[in-house]
């Protein structure tokens, strides 16, 4: 990298996004995606082998019709489309799924009245989506808790809980089941759910609306972060809806929704379930996260032979009162910067570039299905996993008179 030219602030920034050192002073958007940076200042001949080592092999990227192409210029968000090929075979005709990643910022201010900050972003979703449809999208996920500002960090109940809906009749899901039946498409869309027939208890819910138009189910956060200012245990519990996957017509699908990532067990037994597709939508900071990003659900691609989709949200939110983050520094009134950059991974390691760290986005990827057994076949993980041993261990581990099997010199 020409250090002349980028000055030392770009260097830092690709640095830290490589290999997660510290960057003082790089909290916000500052530059658009690693990928744009390492374009413009390599030579083309070792970009290519950058690239490689990177982000495996290269990707054809997807033509798209020209009025869908002007339709997300004129509605003002990015639009990418990437391959990942599998292998032709001679008993199985290939099994292609198109899969459309939305990313995007909040369009109201956080102290907006709630039904326009929900309606706005329904209108927002609506064009992104209207133009997944044009680009051949089977299957859409959006970002976690896509109808509302990511409040948690207030710990305030008001007006965040207002945001709740139901799952299975809310009208966030009858928005997404006219979406669904009007493009022929899967919907997932993660709210904040309200469970009335259980005391109006609030879960983060990931609901699956098939592309019939019927609510196929939901899937709930297993794991709540306790991290940063993530104050998410201060308004839901660990779901309690297992590890269940979703038979579309496009392939069986997961939603694994976003601090669930860090959890490897969380992937596995998804994939245990036999999910050909793991989504992430998720909603994580620069300063927090972003080293890990790249990294997460492309590893657990590779250890589960399948694809797998991490969505974040874009952009600095900022909320009336001011809260602490329990280290001894000020108050503040934001949560910092969401840094986008949702991609795709395969089971073989490659994956698509992100979307940029500062706009709104769509990301689709045609995916071959057949990769999944492809890769297995070729690296047998599920084969060689050992899974008895683990789970004599685990089992032994979890027991309150477990003794660590550690050898001590006498
Ligand atoms: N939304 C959420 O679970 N965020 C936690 C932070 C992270 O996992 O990066």
């Amino acid at each position: 990298i020409d250090r002349d030219t980028t000055g030392k602030l770009l260097e830092r920034s690709v640095f830290r996004a490589l290999f997660g050192r510290d960057c003082r002073h790089m909290s916000a958007a500052q530059f658009e995606s690693l990928e744009s940076i390492l374009e413009k200042h390599i030579p083309p001949e070792e970009l290519k082998e950058v690239r490689r080592r990177l982000f495996g092999k290269e990707l054809k990227k997807l033509e798209f019709p020209s009025d869908a192409i002007e339709a997300a210029k004129e509605r003002d968000f990015e639009l990418q489309g990437y391959v990942l090929e599998a292998a032709l075979e001679q008993l199985r005709k290939p099994f292609i799924v198109r899969v459309g990643l939305v990313q995007n910022k909040i369009v109201h201010p956080t102290d907006a009245p709630v039904i326009d900050q929900i309606t706005a972003l329904h209108r927002r979703i609506g064009e992104i989506v209207e133009v997944a449809s044009m680009c051949g999208v089977n299957i859409v996920c959006f970002q976690e808790a896509w109808t509302m500002p990511f409040a948690f960090c207030t710990r305030e109940k008001a007006p965040w809980t207002e945001f709740a809906e139901s799952a299975e009749e809310g009208h966030t899901t009858r928005f997404c089941q006219e979406l669904a039946k009007k493009y022929n498409m899967v919907v997932v869309s993660p709210i904040l759910e309200r469970d009335d027939i259980h005391g109006g208890t609030l879960w983060n819910t990931a609901v699956v609306v098939s592309n019939s138009g019927n609510v196929l189910g939901k899937s709930r956060k297993n794991h709540i972060p306790r991290v940063g200012d993530f104050n998410e245990s201060t308004y839901y519990m660990e779901g309690n809806t297992g590890h269940r996957v979703f038979q579309t017509q496009y392939g069986r699908i997961a939603v694994n929704i976003c601090y669930g990532r860090h959890h490897p067990l969380n992937w596995f037994m998804y994939s245990m379930n036999g999910a050909e597709i793991i989504f992430n939508p998720s909603a994580t900071v620069g300063e927090l996260s972003e080293p890990m990003w790249p990294i997460e659900a492309r590893n657990a691609a590779i250890a589960n032979h399948c694809f797998t989709c991490a969505i974040n949200r874009v952009g600095t939110e900022h909320f009336k009162n001011e809260f602490t983050s329990g280290d001894g520094k000020k108050a503040h009134s934001d949560f910092g910067y969401f840094y986008g950059s949702s991609y795709v991974a395969a089971p073989d390691g490659s994956c698509t570039p992100g979307l940029s760290r500062t706009q709104d986005g769509l990301l689709v990827a045609e995916l071959d299905l057949n990769l999944n057994r492809q890769i297995s076949d070729k690296w047998s993980f599920k084969m060689t996993g050992r899974y008895d041993m683990y789970a004599e261990l685990l089992h032994k581990a979890v027991q309150p008179d477990f003794k660590p099997d550690i050898v001590k010199e006498s």
